[in-house]
């Protein structure tokens, strides 16, 4: 199942209780919008082609049901509008039919069209239900009520009429009114109350995906409820000792002095009440947004339990019986052919289906862009696939005998650099993509800046993918691939990487040429499988080792990488992949640097539900007892009990990429990225780490030095971090903090 990884930004109308959510047409996001602009005039073509006629109101509501299945929509719309009766036929209309029709009519285009139940159910897939499985419908009693006299009518029912209001009068009740006056009463009365019954529950609309809307108010029960009357139990509790008593009974207020007696002895208008009002430090700390320093307290109100369970000695129990998992994020310049690579790659190992390609296959047809079919079972956002362009980074599971893989598809475009860096950091390894004709673009540009940077976030073994074999002249052209596989790995080896940890793969991801399956062609392209090996088993190769004990040991951190709703139940969760430590259900974390307390309520890793989690593994925590407007991505969480420092300055050991000097950068630790500056230079130092110069004046491009950097908002770092300096939209610098100063 993809997921993808994108900072929600709540804003404050997101933040209301799924239980008021009432579906409301201005409330559509800039992605259901853009979504609607780019396939609303798809389904209109279609419908215009088959002599449809129907408003964009209702496209729109087509796709939205739908989560934008254009195919679906059409349908439906088909079904759902049967052509307009000639109007030259009709025969004319009074003024009240006409006023009545263009009402009718309007009404028709905000609300759902009428259907039958089976014009309603047409495209469902649990129509297909079996004869014996089918439902009888079972007409509903009539819950009229009972006929009686209501008078009016005949000489008999006013006599019983008459009978009734006077034994109502002489039980001291209002007699019931009659006539005109009572239709009147009725209609101005809710209809529960007309029919004297308990009023009935309004059904709550549910929704899961997130759209905005201002908060309704709570609904207002027509009938205030009974009060039960209270038990009354005995008082079991025995009574406080005196000093019990001292503690609890609040002090006696304060005698307090008038405002005019104040004024009489100062001389001046004084605030009688000073306190009622924010101090001027309340003030300050309410505008910086910073928590008080009693944050990092351990929540006041958990409402999951703990499963108390000994997670480190679970792990260590599952870990020889557990298949290894890893997670490897896919960089290079844009369009050297990312996503498609991927797409095949969940094609061929079954975790998507040929049905699914052919499906993508005829949407991105309809919009021009047939060769993208493949790469859209990762690029799902509607920008990307009008585009053409990754923008986000997203996930996906496949699995093979030996590995559960998680893919972590960046996007190319220097644009987004900052979202490949979120994907990079919580990888284990990388597969660089090189389009086999476009190399010299690619150093140019993305390519070598990717390979930098997946170094500058700490990975150590890199495939490398050498793409679109098929396009050489000759195809699968060795002689091509050799002179590729020289300017890498020279790029590869500069930047650090041991020539150990690289592995190259000569692929198509188009053709799926040596990705599953080893290229079956003429005798001249069985070089690709006899010096090299697929994609497939490149991936097994590079696995990381399995996670240290000490790591597990250490205190929980994981950043956040997403803030999401995770479901009906589950509000809100967030995702990430666990630095260091282990979690439970009903564990309670800090979130840094909001300081604000969370319990942990579910946890899934991989897509299934777990009890615990631990380092190294990606997943999505549930939480509750946190309001989400705590949470973002870039965030740590931590273990409550020994929180992560929130920085404002830090020491980091750096090696320049460009000239560096005293000045404003941005500064990314994995998702997070905030604006800054480097404050000082305090030395350069040589390869061993000793000191060259101390307070340089500038440090040159290639050169190792500690800087002092001051961030403009304070956020949560660790010495060992790996962070990366930017500066107009340029990587400047790149290397790990040293010491970290709150
Ligand atoms: N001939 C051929 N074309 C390919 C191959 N792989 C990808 N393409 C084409 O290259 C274009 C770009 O492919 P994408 O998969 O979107 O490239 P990308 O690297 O993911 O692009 P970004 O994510 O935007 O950086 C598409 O038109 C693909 O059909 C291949 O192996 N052979």
């Amino acid at each position: 199942m993809t997921h993808r990884v994108k900072n929600i930004g709540y804003d404050e109308d997101d933040l209301f209780d799924q239980d008021d959510y009432v579906e409301e047409e201005q409330g559509y996001s800039a992605e259901d919008r853009d979504n609607f602009a780019s396939l609303t005039p798809v389904v209109r073509a279609e419908l215009e082609e088959a002599g449809v006629q129907v408003s964009d109101l209702q496209i729109e509501e087509a796709l939205w049901h739908y989560y934008w299945d254009v195919g679906k929509s059409v349908t439906f719309l088909k079904g759902a509008r049967k052509p307009e009766p000639d109007a030259k036929k009709e025969k004319p209309k009074s003024r009240f039919d006409e006023a009545a029709h263009k009402y009718a009519k309007k009404a028709d285009n905000v609300h759902r069209p009428h259907l039958s139940g089976v014009e309603w159910f047409r495209n469902t897939p649990w129509r297909d239900v079996d004869p014996e499985n089918v439902g009888i419908l079972v007409p509903a009693p009539d819950n009229r009520p009972e006929p009686r006299l209501l008078g009016g009518s005949t000489k008999l029912a006013k006599l019983a009429e008459e009978r009734r209001r006077k034994a109502a009068a002489s039980q001291g009740a209002p007699a019931p009114s009659t006539g005109s006056l009572s239709s009147l009463d009725r209609l101005s009365k809710p209809k529960d109350i007309v029919d004297n019954k308990e009023p009935s529950p309004r059904v709550e609309v549910k929704k899961y995906p997130i759209r905005r809307k201002e908060p309704s108010p709570p609904p207002q029960s027509p009938t205030p409820p009974p009060v039960e009357p209270k038990e009354i139990l005995p008082d079991l509790r025995s009574q406080p000792t005196a000093f019990g008593r001292t503690l609890a009974v609040s002090p006696p207020r304060a005698s307090t002095i008038s405002a005019a007696m104040l004024r009489d002895i100062l001389g001046v208008e004084t605030n009688s009440e000073p306190f009622n009002e924010p101090s001027p430090d309340d003030r300050i700390l309410k505008a910086a947004a910073v928590k008080p320093e009693s944050s990092a307290a351990a929540p006041e109100q958990i409402r999951v339990r703990s499963k108390g369970l000994d997670v480190l000695k679970i792990w260590l129990k599952d870990r020889p019986k557990r298949k290894p998992s890893a997670a490897f994020v896919v960089v290079g310049h844009v369009d050297h052919g990312k996503s498609t690579l991927m797409g095949r790659l969940l094609l061929d190992t079954g975790a998507v289906t040929q049905r699914d390609i052919d499906k993508y296959k005829k949407q991105a047809t309809e919009l021009g862009k047939s060769s993208f079919a493949l790469a859209w079972v990762m690029d799902t956002g509607t920008e990307e696939r009008e585009r053409g362009v990754t923008v986000d980074i997203a996930q996906h599971h496949f699995s093979t005998d030996k590995v559960d893989f998680t893919i972590l598809d960046a996007p190319g475009h220097r644009d987004f650099v900052p979202n490949m860096l979120g994907g990079a950091s919580m990888a284990d390894f990388a597969v660089l993509v090189v389009d086999i004709n476009n190399l010299e673009s690619g150093m140019k540009g993305q390519t070598k800046e990717h390979i930098l940077l997946a170094k500058a976030v700490g990975l150590q073994r890199i495939v490398v993918a050498v793409n679109k074999l098929d396009t050489t002249v000759p195809p699968w052209s060795q002689a091509r691939f050799d002179s590729v596989r020289n300017e890498v790995t020279g790029s590869l080896e500069k930047e650090g990487f041991d020539i150990g940890n690289i592995i190259f793969v000569p692929c198509s991801g188009l053709s799926g040429g040596n990705v599953v399956k080893p290229l079956s062609g003429e005798p001249t392209q069985q070089w690709t499988f006899k010096t090299y090996t697929t994609l497939l088993h490149a991936l097994e190769q590079s696995i990381p080792d399995a996670t240290k004990q000490e790591k597990v040991e250490k205190p929980f951190r994981m950043q956040i990488t997403d803030v999401f709703r995770g479901g009906i139940t589950n509000p809100l969760s967030i995702a990430g992949r666990i630095a260091s430590g282990q979690i439970q259900v009903g564990d309670a974390v800090i979130v840094q640097p909001s300081g604000e307390s969370a319990a942990i309520k579910a946890i899934e890793v991989n897509a299934d539900g777990r009890d615990w989690a631990v380092a190294g593994e990606l997943c999505n925590l549930h939480l509750t007892d946190v309001d989400a407007q705590y949470l973002h991505s870039g965030d740590t969480v931590c273990d409550s009990r020994k929180p992560v420092l929130v920085a404002h300055t830090v020491t980091v050991d750096i090696t320049a990429l460009d000239s560096l000097l005293p000045q404003s950068v941005d500064i990314h630790i994995g998702r997070l990225n905030v604006p800054g500056a480097v404050s000082q230079l305090l030395f350069t130092l040589d390869a061993k780490g000793e000191v060259l110069k101390k307070k340089p004046r500038i440090i040159k491009t290639g050169q190792r030095a500690v800087v002092k950097i001051t961030l403009e908002t304070p956020a949560p770092l660790e010495a060992g971090d790996c962070v990366v300096l930017r500066a107009e939209g340029s990587t400047i610098a790149a290397g790990a903090v040293d010491n970290v100063n709150s």
